[in-house]
Protein backbone atom coordinates (compact mmCIF):
# COMPACT_ATOMS: atom_id res chain seq x y z
CA UNK A 1 0.00 0.00 0.00
CA UNK A 2 1.81 3.33 -1.27
CA UNK A 3 0.61 6.66 -0.02
CA UNK A 4 1.60 9.98 -0.87
CA UNK A 5 1.78 12.36 2.33
CA UNK A 6 -0.89 14.33 2.04
CA UNK A 7 -3.72 11.46 1.33
CA UNK A 8 -3.66 9.53 4.91
CA UNK A 9 -6.59 8.85 6.51
CA UNK A 10 -8.34 11.85 9.09
CA UNK A 11 -9.47 9.36 11.58
CA UNK A 12 -6.07 7.31 11.32
CA UNK A 13 -4.29 10.22 11.54
CA UNK A 14 -6.57 11.75 14.79
CA UNK A 15 -6.22 8.53 16.63
CA UNK A 16 -2.54 8.61 15.80
CA UNK A 17 -2.07 11.79 16.95
CA UNK A 18 -3.98 10.85 20.12
CA UNK A 19 -1.59 8.14 20.49
CA UNK A 20 1.46 9.76 19.65
CA UNK A 21 -0.08 13.08 21.36
CA UNK A 22 1.68 15.50 18.42
CA UNK A 23 -0.16 18.60 18.99
CA UNK A 24 1.70 19.00 22.26
CA UNK A 25 5.29 19.47 20.78
CA UNK A 26 6.05 22.54 22.61
CA UNK A 27 8.94 22.90 24.77
CA UNK A 28 9.06 26.42 26.15
CA UNK A 29 6.32 26.81 29.21
CA UNK A 30 4.81 30.37 28.41
CA UNK A 31 6.70 32.99 30.19
CA UNK A 32 4.46 35.96 30.44
CA UNK A 33 1.97 35.94 32.48
CA UNK A 34 -1.23 39.04 32.86
CA UNK A 35 1.20 41.16 34.90
CA UNK A 36 4.41 40.70 34.23
CA UNK A 37 5.96 40.83 30.84
CA UNK A 38 8.63 38.72 29.68
CA UNK A 39 12.30 40.75 29.07
CA UNK A 40 14.42 40.45 26.03
CA UNK A 41 18.04 41.58 25.66
CA UNK A 42 18.56 42.67 22.07
CA UNK A 43 22.60 42.45 22.43
CA UNK A 44 23.49 42.98 18.50
CA UNK A 45 21.69 46.28 16.17
CA UNK A 46 18.48 44.48 15.15
CA UNK A 47 15.83 46.56 12.77
CA UNK A 48 13.47 49.26 14.07
CA UNK A 49 10.57 47.35 13.10
CA UNK A 50 11.27 44.38 15.24
CA UNK A 51 12.01 46.15 18.10
CA UNK A 52 8.73 48.14 17.67
CA UNK A 53 7.42 44.76 17.48
CA UNK A 54 8.80 43.39 20.64
CA UNK A 55 8.19 46.20 22.42
CA UNK A 56 4.22 45.10 22.30
CA UNK A 57 4.61 42.53 24.61
CA UNK A 58 8.15 42.75 26.26
CA UNK A 59 10.81 44.66 28.02
CA UNK A 60 13.30 45.18 25.47
CA UNK A 61 16.94 46.10 26.25
CA UNK A 62 19.28 46.87 24.00
CA UNK A 63 23.50 46.43 24.61
CA UNK A 64 25.70 46.19 21.90
CA UNK A 65 29.77 44.82 21.46
CA UNK A 66 28.74 43.28 25.05
CA UNK A 67 32.26 41.18 26.70
CA UNK A 68 31.54 37.96 27.37
CA UNK A 69 31.34 38.28 31.10
CA UNK A 70 29.00 40.88 30.45
CA UNK A 71 26.52 39.06 28.41
CA UNK A 72 27.01 36.41 31.44
CA UNK A 73 25.97 39.01 34.16
CA UNK A 74 22.92 39.68 32.52
CA UNK A 75 22.01 36.22 32.03
CA UNK A 76 19.96 35.69 34.69
CA UNK A 77 18.09 38.54 34.65
CA UNK A 78 16.49 37.86 30.93
CA UNK A 79 13.90 35.61 29.37
CA UNK A 80 15.33 35.89 25.76
CA UNK A 81 18.34 37.09 23.71
CA UNK A 82 18.64 38.20 20.34
CA UNK A 83 21.90 38.06 18.34
CA UNK A 84 23.28 37.93 15.14
CA UNK A 85 26.54 36.40 14.11
CA UNK A 86 28.96 38.72 16.31
CA UNK A 87 27.91 37.39 19.53
CA UNK A 88 28.95 33.83 21.08
CA UNK A 89 26.37 32.43 22.90
CA UNK A 90 28.18 29.80 24.91
CA UNK A 91 27.33 27.11 27.55
CA UNK A 92 28.62 29.53 30.35
CA UNK A 93 25.83 32.07 29.26
CA UNK A 94 23.34 29.05 29.64
CA UNK A 95 24.78 28.32 32.91
CA UNK A 96 24.75 31.74 33.98
CA UNK A 97 21.44 31.78 33.45
CA UNK A 98 20.15 30.26 36.04
CA UNK A 99 16.87 28.76 34.36
CA UNK A 100 15.95 31.77 33.37
CA UNK A 101 17.10 32.23 29.77
CA UNK A 102 14.38 30.35 27.57
CA UNK A 103 14.85 31.99 23.85
CA UNK A 104 17.38 32.47 22.00
CA UNK A 105 16.80 34.08 18.87
CA UNK A 106 19.49 34.43 16.41
CA UNK A 107 18.70 37.36 13.63
CA UNK A 108 19.66 35.68 10.24
CA UNK A 109 20.50 31.97 9.10
CA UNK A 110 23.76 30.34 10.71
CA UNK A 111 23.05 29.39 14.29
CA UNK A 112 27.11 28.15 14.42
CA UNK A 113 27.62 31.32 17.14
CA UNK A 114 24.81 29.37 19.34
CA UNK A 115 25.80 26.22 21.39
CA UNK A 116 23.19 24.18 20.61
CA UNK A 117 23.35 21.76 22.65
CA UNK A 118 24.13 23.62 25.92
CA UNK A 119 20.78 25.37 24.96
CA UNK A 120 18.70 22.25 24.87
CA UNK A 121 20.07 21.16 28.23
CA UNK A 122 19.36 24.00 29.70
CA UNK A 123 16.04 24.04 28.30
CA UNK A 124 16.28 27.12 26.14
CA UNK A 125 14.91 27.17 22.59
CA UNK A 126 16.51 28.41 19.38
CA UNK A 127 14.84 30.19 16.68
CA UNK A 128 16.39 32.16 13.55
CA UNK A 129 15.34 33.73 10.61
CA UNK A 130 15.69 31.95 7.64
CA UNK A 131 14.53 33.70 4.90
CA UNK A 132 14.71 37.11 5.29
CA UNK A 133 18.09 37.98 3.95
CA UNK A 134 18.78 35.75 0.74
CA UNK A 135 18.26 38.13 -1.44
CA UNK A 136 20.55 40.21 0.10
CA UNK A 137 23.03 37.72 0.26
CA UNK A 138 22.91 37.07 -3.78
CA UNK A 139 23.16 40.31 -3.98
CA UNK A 140 26.27 41.17 -1.94
CA UNK A 141 27.57 38.01 -4.17
CA UNK A 142 26.72 40.10 -7.32
CA UNK A 143 28.20 42.92 -5.89
CA UNK A 144 31.74 41.25 -5.20
CA UNK A 145 31.84 39.42 -8.73
CA UNK A 146 31.14 43.23 -10.59
CA UNK A 147 33.25 44.36 -8.04
CA UNK A 148 36.61 42.11 -8.24
CA UNK A 149 35.84 41.81 -12.44
CA UNK A 150 36.43 45.55 -12.48
CA UNK A 151 38.92 46.06 -9.87
CA UNK A 152 36.38 48.61 -7.89
CA UNK A 153 37.62 48.18 -4.85
CA UNK A 154 41.66 48.18 -5.97
CA UNK A 155 40.86 51.43 -8.06
CA UNK A 156 38.79 53.52 -5.65
CA UNK A 157 41.69 52.76 -2.88
CA UNK A 158 44.17 54.05 -5.44
CA UNK A 159 42.27 57.39 -6.35
CA UNK A 160 41.92 58.02 -2.42
CA UNK A 161 45.49 58.03 -2.48
CA UNK A 162 45.90 60.60 -5.17
CA UNK A 163 46.59 58.55 -8.40
CA UNK A 164 44.59 58.71 -11.42
CA UNK A 165 45.75 55.41 -12.75
CA UNK A 166 43.74 54.37 -15.90
CA UNK A 167 45.83 51.69 -16.56
CA UNK A 168 46.58 49.06 -13.65
CA UNK A 169 42.66 48.29 -13.46
CA UNK A 170 41.55 46.86 -16.44
CA UNK A 171 39.17 44.38 -15.71
CA UNK A 172 37.26 41.03 -17.28
CA UNK A 173 34.18 41.53 -18.71
CA UNK A 174 31.09 38.95 -17.64
CA UNK A 175 29.08 39.01 -20.97
CA UNK A 176 29.33 35.80 -22.49
CA UNK A 177 31.29 34.14 -19.78
CA UNK A 178 30.51 31.16 -17.43
CA UNK A 179 29.51 31.38 -13.81
CA UNK A 180 29.09 28.20 -11.37
CA UNK A 181 26.92 28.19 -8.39
CA UNK A 182 28.30 25.69 -5.91
CA UNK A 183 25.21 25.12 -3.69
CA UNK A 184 21.75 25.52 -5.86
CA UNK A 185 19.62 26.58 -2.76
CA UNK A 186 17.99 29.82 -1.47
CA UNK A 187 20.52 31.58 -2.16
CA UNK A 188 22.31 29.84 -5.13
CA UNK A 189 19.04 30.23 -7.12
CA UNK A 190 18.86 34.02 -6.63
CA UNK A 191 22.83 34.55 -7.46
CA UNK A 192 21.68 32.33 -10.64
CA UNK A 193 19.13 34.33 -11.95
CA UNK A 194 20.82 37.59 -11.58
CA UNK A 195 23.66 36.02 -13.07
CA UNK A 196 21.86 35.72 -16.06
CA UNK A 197 20.71 38.66 -16.45
CA UNK A 198 24.35 40.32 -16.64
CA UNK A 199 24.56 37.48 -20.13
CA UNK A 200 26.50 35.00 -18.19
CA UNK A 201 25.98 31.18 -18.99
CA UNK A 202 25.21 29.74 -15.49
CA UNK A 203 26.26 26.21 -14.43
CA UNK A 204 25.57 24.70 -10.88
CA UNK A 205 26.96 21.99 -8.50
CA UNK A 206 24.70 20.94 -6.00
CA UNK A 207 24.43 17.26 -5.80
CA UNK A 208 21.38 17.26 -3.93
CA UNK A 209 19.62 19.59 -6.14
CA UNK A 210 16.03 19.14 -8.13
CA UNK A 211 16.92 18.55 -11.61
CA UNK A 212 13.53 20.32 -12.48
CA UNK A 213 14.28 23.69 -10.96
CA UNK A 214 17.63 23.90 -12.05
CA UNK A 215 16.08 23.65 -15.61
CA UNK A 216 13.42 26.13 -14.74
CA UNK A 217 15.98 28.58 -14.48
CA UNK A 218 18.11 27.48 -17.46
CA UNK A 219 20.72 26.41 -15.43
CA UNK A 220 22.96 23.03 -16.03
CA UNK A 221 23.54 20.88 -13.08
CA UNK A 222 27.44 19.75 -13.51
CA UNK A 223 29.32 17.36 -11.29
CA UNK A 224 32.24 19.14 -9.12
CA UNK A 225 34.98 18.75 -11.29
CA UNK A 226 32.96 20.07 -14.77
CA UNK A 227 32.00 23.48 -12.73
CA UNK A 228 35.74 23.70 -11.72
CA UNK A 229 37.15 22.85 -14.98
CA UNK A 230 34.35 24.82 -17.22
CA UNK A 231 33.74 27.98 -15.06
CA UNK A 232 35.34 31.56 -15.48
CA UNK A 233 33.76 32.54 -12.75
CA UNK A 234 33.10 30.06 -9.27
CA UNK A 235 30.81 31.14 -6.79
CA UNK A 236 30.21 29.94 -3.32
CA UNK A 237 26.86 28.78 -1.22
CA UNK A 238 26.72 25.59 0.12
CA UNK A 239 26.56 25.30 4.14
CA UNK A 240 29.54 24.64 6.52
CA UNK A 241 29.33 20.68 6.54
CA UNK A 242 31.71 18.27 7.25
CA UNK A 243 31.21 17.01 3.58
CA UNK A 244 32.10 20.89 2.39
CA UNK A 245 34.55 22.08 4.94
CA UNK A 246 37.99 22.70 3.01
CA UNK A 247 35.88 21.50 -0.32
CA UNK A 248 38.12 23.99 -1.93
CA UNK A 249 41.91 22.65 -1.27
CA UNK A 250 44.97 22.01 -2.82
CA UNK A 251 43.04 18.82 -4.90
CA UNK A 252 40.02 21.29 -6.14
CA UNK A 253 42.31 24.18 -7.38
CA UNK A 254 44.59 21.86 -9.33
CA UNK A 255 41.41 21.27 -11.09
CA UNK A 256 39.99 24.55 -11.65
CA UNK A 257 39.89 26.49 -15.07
CA UNK A 258 43.48 28.44 -15.16
CA UNK A 259 42.92 32.20 -14.38
CA UNK A 260 39.08 31.87 -13.58
CA UNK A 261 37.95 33.89 -10.51
CA UNK A 262 36.31 32.85 -7.26
CA UNK A 263 33.65 34.57 -4.84
CA UNK A 264 32.84 33.24 -1.46
CA UNK A 265 29.77 34.72 0.81
CA UNK A 266 28.86 31.23 1.89
CA UNK A 267 30.92 30.34 5.02
CA UNK A 268 34.73 30.93 5.33
CA UNK A 269 35.63 26.92 6.35
CA UNK A 270 34.47 25.84 2.86
CA UNK A 271 37.35 27.15 1.10
CA UNK A 272 40.97 26.30 2.67
CA UNK A 273 42.71 29.58 2.98
CA UNK A 274 46.24 29.32 2.69
CA UNK A 275 45.20 26.80 -0.50
CA UNK A 276 43.53 29.68 -1.99
CA UNK A 277 46.63 32.07 -1.31
CA UNK A 278 48.63 29.22 -3.19
CA UNK A 279 46.60 29.06 -6.13
CA UNK A 280 46.58 32.33 -6.46
CA UNK A 281 50.25 32.74 -6.16
CA UNK A 282 50.18 30.03 -9.00
CA UNK A 283 48.22 32.27 -11.07
CA UNK A 284 45.51 28.90 -11.23
CA UNK A 285 43.19 31.40 -9.76
CA UNK A 286 43.12 35.07 -10.78
CA UNK A 287 41.30 36.77 -8.18
CA UNK A 288 39.11 36.28 -4.95
CA UNK A 289 36.81 38.23 -3.22
CA UNK A 290 35.35 37.08 0.21
CA UNK A 291 32.66 37.91 2.78
CA UNK A 292 33.16 35.01 4.93
CA UNK A 293 36.46 34.10 6.94
CA UNK A 294 37.74 30.80 8.36
CA UNK A 295 38.04 33.03 11.87
CA UNK A 296 35.59 35.54 12.39
CA UNK A 297 36.76 38.35 12.51
CA UNK A 298 39.97 37.07 11.39
CA UNK A 299 43.54 37.38 12.45
CA UNK A 300 44.79 40.24 10.41
CA UNK A 301 48.86 40.20 10.89
CA UNK A 302 50.03 37.11 8.90
CA UNK A 303 46.56 36.18 7.37
CA UNK A 304 47.18 34.52 4.00
CA UNK A 305 44.49 36.31 1.56
CA UNK A 306 43.37 40.03 3.35
CA UNK A 307 46.55 42.39 2.17
CA UNK A 308 46.82 41.20 -1.33
CA UNK A 309 46.45 43.46 -4.40
CA UNK A 310 44.31 40.27 -6.37
CA UNK A 311 42.01 39.21 -3.46
CA UNK A 312 39.09 41.76 -2.18
CA UNK A 313 37.18 41.24 1.21
CA UNK A 314 34.25 42.45 2.88
CA UNK A 315 33.40 41.88 6.93
CA UNK A 316 30.27 39.43 6.90
CA UNK A 317 28.69 42.15 4.76
CA UNK A 318 26.58 39.76 3.23
CA UNK A 319 23.11 40.11 5.06
CA UNK A 320 23.74 43.95 5.49
CA UNK A 321 21.25 45.89 3.98
CA UNK A 322 18.53 48.06 5.57
CA UNK A 323 15.85 45.60 4.02
CA UNK A 324 16.88 42.80 5.10
CA UNK A 325 18.03 43.48 8.64
CA UNK A 326 14.07 44.93 8.75
CA UNK A 327 13.32 41.23 7.07
CA UNK A 328 15.22 39.34 9.58
CA UNK A 329 14.25 41.25 12.70
CA UNK A 330 10.71 40.86 12.27
CA UNK A 331 11.06 37.44 11.39
CA UNK A 332 13.06 36.44 14.25
CA UNK A 333 11.06 38.44 16.55
CA UNK A 334 7.52 36.71 15.56
CA UNK A 335 9.69 33.62 16.22
CA UNK A 336 11.04 34.83 19.42
CA UNK A 337 7.47 35.82 20.69
CA UNK A 338 5.67 32.81 19.66
CA UNK A 339 8.57 30.59 21.56
CA UNK A 340 7.68 33.18 24.88
CA UNK A 341 3.69 32.54 24.71
CA UNK A 342 4.42 28.90 24.68
CA UNK A 343 4.22 28.41 20.64
CA UNK A 344 6.34 26.15 18.73
CA UNK A 345 7.55 28.07 15.66
CA UNK A 346 8.74 26.35 12.34
CA UNK A 347 12.00 28.42 13.12
CA UNK A 348 12.93 26.11 16.07
CA UNK A 349 16.33 25.24 15.38
CA UNK A 350 16.65 22.75 18.52
CA UNK A 351 12.85 22.08 18.85
CA UNK A 352 11.48 18.87 20.40
CA UNK A 353 10.11 16.47 17.66
CA UNK A 354 8.35 14.69 20.76
CA UNK A 355 6.43 15.67 23.87
CA UNK A 356 8.70 14.40 26.86
CA UNK A 357 5.68 12.24 27.82
CA UNK A 358 5.98 9.94 24.94
CA UNK A 359 9.43 9.71 24.28
CA UNK A 360 9.81 7.29 26.23
CA UNK A 361 8.21 4.49 24.09
CA UNK A 362 9.43 6.39 20.92
CA UNK A 363 12.92 7.31 21.17
CA UNK A 364 15.11 4.50 19.55
CA UNK A 365 12.33 4.95 16.83
CA UNK A 366 13.17 8.54 16.27
CA UNK A 367 16.87 7.83 16.90
CA UNK A 368 16.55 4.94 13.91
CA UNK A 369 14.57 6.85 11.39
CA UNK A 370 17.03 10.03 11.77
CA UNK A 371 20.03 7.42 11.84
CA UNK A 372 18.41 5.53 8.33
CA UNK A 373 18.08 9.11 6.27
CA UNK A 374 21.45 10.20 7.55
CA UNK A 375 23.38 7.17 6.53
CA UNK A 376 21.23 6.74 3.15
CA UNK A 377 22.24 10.54 2.25
CA UNK A 378 25.53 9.97 3.56
CA UNK A 379 26.19 7.00 0.57
CA UNK A 380 24.96 9.79 -1.61
CA UNK A 381 27.70 10.12 -5.03
CA UNK A 382 27.97 13.52 -6.69
CA UNK A 383 24.98 12.48 -8.52
CA UNK A 384 22.51 13.79 -6.24
CA UNK A 385 18.99 11.36 -5.58
CA UNK A 386 15.67 11.54 -7.06
CA UNK A 387 13.18 10.35 -4.42
CA UNK A 388 13.03 9.31 -1.02
CA UNK A 389 11.29 5.86 -0.32
CA UNK A 390 10.57 5.00 3.61
CA UNK A 391 8.71 1.97 4.49
CA UNK A 392 7.28 0.96 8.09
CA UNK A 393 7.23 -2.40 8.85
CA UNK A 394 4.70 -2.40 11.79
CA UNK A 395 2.24 -4.50 13.90
CA UNK A 396 -0.07 -1.04 13.66
CA UNK A 397 -0.34 -1.37 10.34
CA UNK A 398 -2.19 1.56 9.12
CA UNK A 399 -3.11 3.20 12.45
CA UNK A 400 0.70 3.76 12.71
CA UNK A 401 1.13 7.86 12.85
CA UNK A 402 4.43 7.90 10.25
CA UNK A 403 4.13 11.62 10.51
CA UNK A 404 7.17 12.12 13.44
CA UNK A 405 8.99 9.02 12.62
CA UNK A 406 9.09 10.71 8.73
CA UNK A 407 10.08 14.15 9.97
CA UNK A 408 13.30 12.32 11.60
CA UNK A 409 14.12 10.77 8.32
CA UNK A 410 13.54 14.55 6.40
CA UNK A 411 16.07 15.53 9.65
CA UNK A 412 18.30 12.78 9.02
CA UNK A 413 18.69 13.57 5.06
CA UNK A 414 18.60 17.78 5.09
CA UNK A 415 20.26 18.80 8.15
CA UNK A 416 23.19 16.48 6.35
CA UNK A 417 23.02 18.93 3.56
CA UNK A 418 21.52 22.67 3.92
CA UNK A 419 21.11 25.50 6.53
CA UNK A 420 17.41 24.20 7.26
CA UNK A 421 16.92 23.25 10.54
CA UNK A 422 13.96 20.79 10.66
CA UNK A 423 11.28 20.07 13.27
CA UNK A 424 7.97 18.55 13.32
CA UNK A 425 6.15 21.71 12.38
CA UNK A 426 8.52 22.27 8.93
CA UNK A 427 9.62 18.78 8.39
CA UNK A 428 6.91 18.07 4.92
CA UNK A 429 6.90 21.97 3.97
CA UNK A 430 10.94 21.84 4.33
CA UNK A 431 10.93 18.42 2.10
CA UNK A 432 8.42 19.92 -0.12
CA UNK A 433 10.40 23.29 -0.82
CA UNK A 434 13.44 21.10 -1.74
CA UNK A 435 11.68 19.12 -4.41
CA UNK A 436 12.12 15.84 -2.76
CA UNK A 437 9.67 13.79 -4.26
CA UNK A 438 8.74 11.10 -0.77
CA UNK A 439 6.69 7.79 -0.41
CA UNK A 440 5.66 6.00 1.88
CA UNK A 441 4.60 2.09 2.66
CA UNK A 442 3.22 0.74 5.87
CA UNK A 443 3.58 -2.85 6.39
CA UNK A 444 1.61 -4.87 8.49
CA UNK A 445 4.27 -7.09 10.27
CA UNK A 446 5.71 -8.09 13.61
CA UNK A 447 3.38 -8.50 16.70
CA UNK A 448 2.30 -7.05 20.03
CA UNK A 449 2.18 -3.08 20.09
CA UNK A 450 6.21 -2.80 19.82
CA UNK A 451 6.00 0.81 17.16
CA UNK A 452 8.12 -1.03 14.58
CA UNK A 453 9.64 -3.98 13.67
CA UNK A 454 11.79 -2.70 11.07
CA UNK A 455 12.02 0.63 8.90
CA UNK A 456 14.20 1.10 5.62
CA UNK A 457 15.20 4.26 3.81
CA UNK A 458 15.78 4.49 -0.41
CA UNK A 459 16.80 6.92 -2.23
CA UNK A 460 16.58 6.69 -6.11
CA UNK A 461 19.79 7.78 -7.50
CA UNK A 462 22.47 6.79 -9.98
CA UNK A 463 25.56 6.31 -8.40
CA UNK A 464 26.55 5.70 -5.00
CA UNK A 465 29.85 6.59 -2.96
CA UNK A 466 29.69 3.06 -1.87
CA UNK A 467 28.40 0.83 -4.55
CA UNK A 468 27.45 -2.22 -2.30
CA UNK A 469 24.99 0.05 -1.08
CA UNK A 470 22.70 -0.04 -4.18
CA UNK A 471 20.08 -2.56 -3.75
CA UNK A 472 19.16 -5.14 -6.83
CA UNK A 473 16.00 -2.19 -7.83
CA UNK A 474 19.30 0.20 -8.43
CA UNK A 475 18.52 2.78 -5.59
CA UNK A 476 20.45 3.25 -2.44
CA UNK A 477 19.01 0.87 0.49
CA UNK A 478 19.41 1.11 4.03
CA UNK A 479 17.46 -0.75 6.73
CA UNK A 480 17.47 -0.72 10.48
CA UNK A 481 15.27 -2.35 13.57
CA UNK A 482 14.99 -1.55 17.39
CA UNK A 483 16.52 -4.23 18.95
CA UNK A 484 16.60 -4.50 23.29
CA UNK A 485 15.57 -0.75 22.89
CA UNK A 486 18.87 -0.01 20.57
CA UNK A 487 18.25 1.13 17.27
CA UNK A 488 20.57 -0.83 15.08
CA UNK A 489 21.01 -0.82 11.01
CA UNK A 490 20.40 -3.94 10.09
CA UNK A 491 20.89 -3.81 6.06
CA UNK A 492 23.02 -1.75 3.42
CA UNK A 493 22.05 -2.77 0.11
CA UNK A 494 21.80 -6.20 -0.58
CA UNK A 495 24.47 -7.12 3.12
CA UNK A 496 23.15 -7.78 6.34
CA UNK A 497 24.84 -5.83 9.37
CA UNK A 498 24.41 -4.95 12.82
CA UNK A 499 25.80 -1.35 13.45
CA UNK A 500 24.88 0.60 16.37
CA UNK A 501 22.96 3.57 14.62
CA UNK A 502 25.57 5.92 16.18
CA UNK A 503 29.66 6.88 16.16
CA UNK A 504 31.37 6.88 13.13
CA UNK A 505 31.71 3.67 10.57
CA UNK A 506 34.09 2.66 8.02
CA UNK A 507 32.41 0.54 5.03
CA UNK A 508 34.54 -2.07 3.23
CA UNK A 509 33.42 -4.34 0.11
CA UNK A 510 35.98 -6.92 -0.41
CA UNK A 511 36.62 -10.58 -2.13
CA UNK A 512 35.57 -12.72 0.94
CA UNK A 513 39.23 -14.05 1.18
CA UNK A 514 42.02 -14.28 4.31
CA UNK A 515 44.13 -11.23 4.95
CA UNK A 516 41.34 -8.58 4.96
CA UNK A 517 40.75 -7.82 8.78
CA UNK A 518 44.54 -7.95 9.72
CA UNK A 519 45.47 -5.43 6.61
CA UNK A 520 42.95 -3.05 7.06
CA UNK A 521 43.92 -2.86 11.05
CA UNK A 522 47.33 -2.51 10.65
CA UNK A 523 46.39 0.23 8.41
CA UNK A 524 44.06 2.06 10.53
CA UNK A 525 46.77 1.29 13.76
CA UNK A 526 49.43 3.63 11.60
CA UNK A 527 46.56 6.45 11.84
CA UNK A 528 46.27 5.54 15.71
CA UNK A 529 42.55 5.11 15.03
CA UNK A 530 40.95 3.00 17.93
CA UNK A 531 38.43 0.50 16.28
CA UNK A 532 35.39 0.15 18.69
CA UNK A 533 33.54 -3.49 16.45
CA UNK A 534 34.03 -5.22 13.77
CA UNK A 535 31.21 -7.13 11.69
CA UNK A 536 31.48 -8.65 8.00
CA UNK A 537 28.80 -9.73 5.94
CA UNK A 538 29.38 -11.62 3.02
CA UNK A 539 26.74 -12.94 0.12
CA UNK A 540 28.55 -16.42 0.18
CA UNK A 541 31.44 -18.36 1.43
CA UNK A 542 34.33 -17.28 -1.26
CA UNK A 543 32.08 -14.44 -2.75
CA UNK A 544 31.52 -10.72 -1.76
CA UNK A 545 31.55 -9.58 1.75
CA UNK A 546 31.15 -6.17 3.65
CA UNK A 547 33.21 -5.20 6.96
CA UNK A 548 32.04 -2.24 8.89
CA UNK A 549 34.26 -1.11 11.33
CA UNK A 550 33.42 1.33 14.63
CA UNK A 551 36.21 3.53 14.49
CA UNK A 552 36.95 6.81 17.42
CA UNK A 553 39.04 9.38 14.77
CA UNK A 554 38.82 9.29 11.21
CA UNK A 555 41.81 8.23 9.20
CA UNK A 556 43.88 10.28 7.43
CA UNK A 557 43.75 10.39 3.10
CA UNK A 558 46.49 8.36 2.84
CA UNK A 559 45.46 5.94 4.94
CA UNK A 560 42.42 5.32 3.47
CA UNK A 561 44.18 5.19 -0.03
CA UNK A 562 46.10 2.59 1.77
CA UNK A 563 43.08 0.44 2.55
CA UNK A 564 42.00 0.35 -0.90
CA UNK A 565 44.81 -1.22 -2.03
CA UNK A 566 44.67 -4.43 0.82
CA UNK A 567 44.31 -7.07 -1.59
CA UNK A 568 40.80 -8.17 -1.95
CA UNK A 569 39.72 -4.60 -1.36
CA UNK A 570 37.11 -3.56 -3.80
CA UNK A 571 35.79 -0.17 -2.12
CA UNK A 572 35.96 1.84 1.13
CA UNK A 573 33.76 4.89 2.54
CA UNK A 574 33.22 6.12 5.98
CA UNK A 575 29.84 7.27 7.64
CA UNK A 576 30.40 10.38 9.76
CA UNK A 577 28.98 10.51 13.10
CA UNK A 578 24.77 9.32 13.66
CA UNK A 579 24.05 11.84 16.18
CA UNK A 580 21.59 11.02 18.77
CA UNK A 581 18.76 12.97 18.84
CA UNK A 582 18.79 16.00 20.84
CA UNK A 583 15.60 16.10 23.43
N1 LIG B 1 27.47 36.12 3.89
C1 LIG B 1 26.30 36.20 4.49
O1 LIG B 1 26.01 37.16 5.18
C2 LIG B 1 25.29 35.10 4.31
C3 LIG B 1 23.91 35.39 4.34
C4 LIG B 1 23.00 34.34 4.15
C5 LIG B 1 23.46 33.05 3.95
N2 LIG B 1 24.81 32.81 3.98
C6 LIG B 1 25.34 31.46 3.75
O2 LIG B 1 25.05 31.10 2.40
C7 LIG B 1 24.96 29.69 2.30
C8 LIG B 1 23.70 29.29 1.56
O3 LIG B 1 22.57 29.67 2.31
P1 LIG B 1 21.11 29.24 1.79
O4 LIG B 1 20.13 29.98 2.65
O5 LIG B 1 21.04 29.37 0.32
O6 LIG B 1 21.10 27.69 2.21
P2 LIG B 1 20.22 26.54 1.56
O7 LIG B 1 20.18 25.48 2.57
O8 LIG B 1 18.96 27.08 1.01
O9 LIG B 1 21.12 26.06 0.30
C9 LIG B 1 22.32 25.37 0.43
C10 LIG B 1 22.49 24.47 -0.79
O10 LIG B 1 23.77 23.84 -0.74
C11 LIG B 1 23.61 22.51 -1.24
N3 LIG B 1 24.71 21.66 -0.81
C12 LIG B 1 24.83 20.92 0.33
N4 LIG B 1 25.99 20.24 0.33
C13 LIG B 1 26.61 20.55 -0.83
C14 LIG B 1 27.83 20.16 -1.41
N5 LIG B 1 28.65 19.30 -0.80
N6 LIG B 1 28.16 20.68 -2.60
C15 LIG B 1 27.35 21.55 -3.24
N7 LIG B 1 26.16 21.95 -2.75
C16 LIG B 1 25.80 21.45 -1.56
C17 LIG B 1 22.26 22.08 -0.71
O11 LIG B 1 21.72 21.01 -1.46
C18 LIG B 1 21.45 23.36 -0.84
O12 LIG B 1 20.75 23.39 -2.08
C19 LIG B 1 25.06 29.17 3.73
O13 LIG B 1 26.40 28.82 3.99
C20 LIG B 1 24.69 30.36 4.57
O14 LIG B 1 25.21 30.28 5.86
C21 LIG B 1 25.72 33.80 4.14
O1 LIG C 1 23.94 33.44 8.72
C1 LIG C 1 23.54 34.50 8.26
O2 LIG C 1 22.33 34.84 8.29
C2 LIG C 1 24.49 35.40 7.60
O3 LIG C 1 25.77 34.89 7.57
C3 LIG C 1 24.44 36.81 8.14
O4 LIG C 1 24.98 36.94 9.43
P1 LIG C 1 24.81 38.33 10.22
O5 LIG C 1 23.41 38.41 10.71
O6 LIG C 1 25.78 38.28 11.33
O7 LIG C 1 25.10 39.43 9.25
Amino acid sequence: MQQALANRPCAARRAAAARFGRERCVKVQAVSTANTKPTVLVAEKLGAAGIDMLKQSCNVETAYNMKPEELCAKASLIDALIVRSGTKVTRAVFEASKGRLKVVGRAGVGVDNVDLTAATEYGCLVVNAPTANTVAAAEHGIALLCAMARNVAQADASMKSGKWDRNTYVGTSMVGKTIAVYGFGKVGAEVARRAKGLGMAVLAYDPYASQEKAAAQGVSLVSFDEALAQADFHSLHMPLTPGTKNLFNDAAFAKIKKGSRIINVARGGVIEEAALARALDAKLVAQAALDVFMDEPPKFDGHPLIGRPDVICTPHLGASTMEAQEGVAIEVVEAVVDALAGKLSSNAVNAPMVPAEILKELQPYIVLAEGLGKAAVGLVKDSGFTDIAITYSSPRGDDLDTRLLRAMVIKGVLEEITTAKVNLVNADLLAKNRGLKLTEVNVRSGEGNEVLSSMSVSLGTSASRFSAAVDKTNRIYVEGKVMNGTPFLTKIGNFDVELAVQGSVMLTRQRDQPGIVGGVGMALAKDKVNISFMTVSRTAKDGEAIMAIGIDSEPSPAIMQEITSVPGVVEVTIFKDVPQTEQ
